[in-house]
């Protein structure tokens, strides 16, 4: 791994990952193309660890020339594909652009990738590697008691987002079967940390709890998601690179199961812990019950025995602490927070996508 092409580097978890591969490998230089649409930042990209290593393009993986040039001008040996759209809320009011970014840009990568790499004798340049990152979503929704998805689980994606990243998954499978291409995948339950863009469960939470505005819970608020903490799974799609097979699948969770409730309710309590008391009382009081997310898929959770027992690794942070770091970092991080609020789309989504929902309790 020497030239890694991070696609939606600036981004929360491309941006992490890229935070991570500079501390824990000393040797790759990272070329980090990003759109640079409504959720990614330059401002994720601020004081990064060894920034020589690190080259920003600003860029569209709809694009085939912008991919071409880029590998060749930067001799890419290894791809870590994040560029995505990945909101479900908004997948379901305008889903044209997560198939163009997830289904056509993820197979103008796989072109430019097997047009770079592949020999005239159709092998491949030793040591290439294209790993895609996808979701637990693509497997549907678990009813409570169901096992956990594994690897096996078959694709019964219900949201057009988890749609979309079912088609990339199966595209890259193709190529690694009808080409050779040399591929890995993760597919990962819900992450959180420091960098989601606050239109996710936890991120929205913390800056409406500080802000003492309402917390909107979907329905019953009892669905349930399986929490990763997002450098635990950098960690994991590091360990992938270094050690996963090619052409295998590995699932990545958190094994943290609560419900949306019991998250938003220890983000409430963590507040009235840290912050000065508010004047309406405790911060669970914000809590809203609202119009659900049409076709809301009840339980997701992502079984890791096989990147366990294979690659050894498993993840490390239990959810009170991750949310207690994650929480103060938004603390800690006003001028994040600001750049974020002024970027023209974000308050016009926040009250469109608010303003749809009617409040049940
Ligand atoms: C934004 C928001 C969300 N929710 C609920 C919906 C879900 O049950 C849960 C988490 O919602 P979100 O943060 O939007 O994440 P979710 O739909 O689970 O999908 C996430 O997790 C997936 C992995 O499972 C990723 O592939 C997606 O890109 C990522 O967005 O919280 C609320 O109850 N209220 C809210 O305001």
């Amino acid at each position: 791994m020497q030239n890694v092409l991070v696609t939606g580097g600036a981004g929360f978890i491309g941006s992490n990952f890229i935070r991570y591969l500079l501390n824990h490998d000393n040797a790759a230089h990272i070329v980090n193309l990003d759109a640079l649409t409504y959720a990614g930042t330059l401002e994720n990209l601020r004081n990064l660890p060894d920034e020589g290593r690190h080259t920003f393009i600003q860029g569209d993986i709809t694009d085939p020339d912008t991919l071409a040039a880029v590998f060749t001008d930067h001799a890419i040996d290894t791809v870590v594909h994040f560029a995505a759209e990945t909101h479900v809320d908004r997948s379901i009011t305008g889903p044209q652009r997560f198939i163009q970014t997830n289904v056509v840009g993820t197979m103008n990568l796989l072109d430019a990738a097997r047009q770079a790499w592949q020999k005239p004798d159709g092998a491949y340049a030793s040591g290439v590697r294209f790993h895609h990152i996808s979701t637990d979503e693509v497997f549907g929704a678990l009813a409570a008691g169901e096992p956990a998805f594994d690897e096996q689980t078959s694709y019964a994606p219900r949201s057009p987002y988890a749609a979309s990243k079912a088609a990339s998954d199966h595209l890259v499978r193709a190529y690694f079967h009808s080409f050779g291409l040399p591929v890995t995948i993760t597919n990962c339950s819900n992450n959180y940390g420091p960098h989601q863009f606050p239109e996710k469960l936890i991120p929205l939470m913390i800056l409406n709890a500080v802000e003492g505005k309402p917390l909107p819970l979907y329905g019953d608020g009892q669905q349930i998601r399986d929490w990763l903490y997002v450098e635990d799974h950098c960690e994991a799609i590091y360990c992938v690179l270094e050690k996963g097979a090619v052409g295998e699948t590995y699932g990545v969770g958190g094994e943290n199961q609560p419900t949306n409730q019991t998250i938003v309710e220890t983000i409430c309590d963590i507040l009235d812990e840290w912050l000065p008391k508010a004047s309406f009382g405790s911060r669970r009081s914000l809590i809203h019950y609202v119009s659900d997310r049409p076709g809301h898929d009840r339980r997701y959770a992502m079984n890791i025995e096989k990147i366990r027992k294979e690659l050894g690794w498993q993840p490390s942070e239990d959810l009170d602490s991750g949310l207690r770091k994650t929480i103060a970092w938004y603390l800690e991080n006003s001028a994040w927070i600001e750049s974020i609020r002024a970027k023209p789309d974000f308050q016009a989504w926040m009250e469109e996508n608010y303003g749809r929902r009617s409040v049940l309790a």
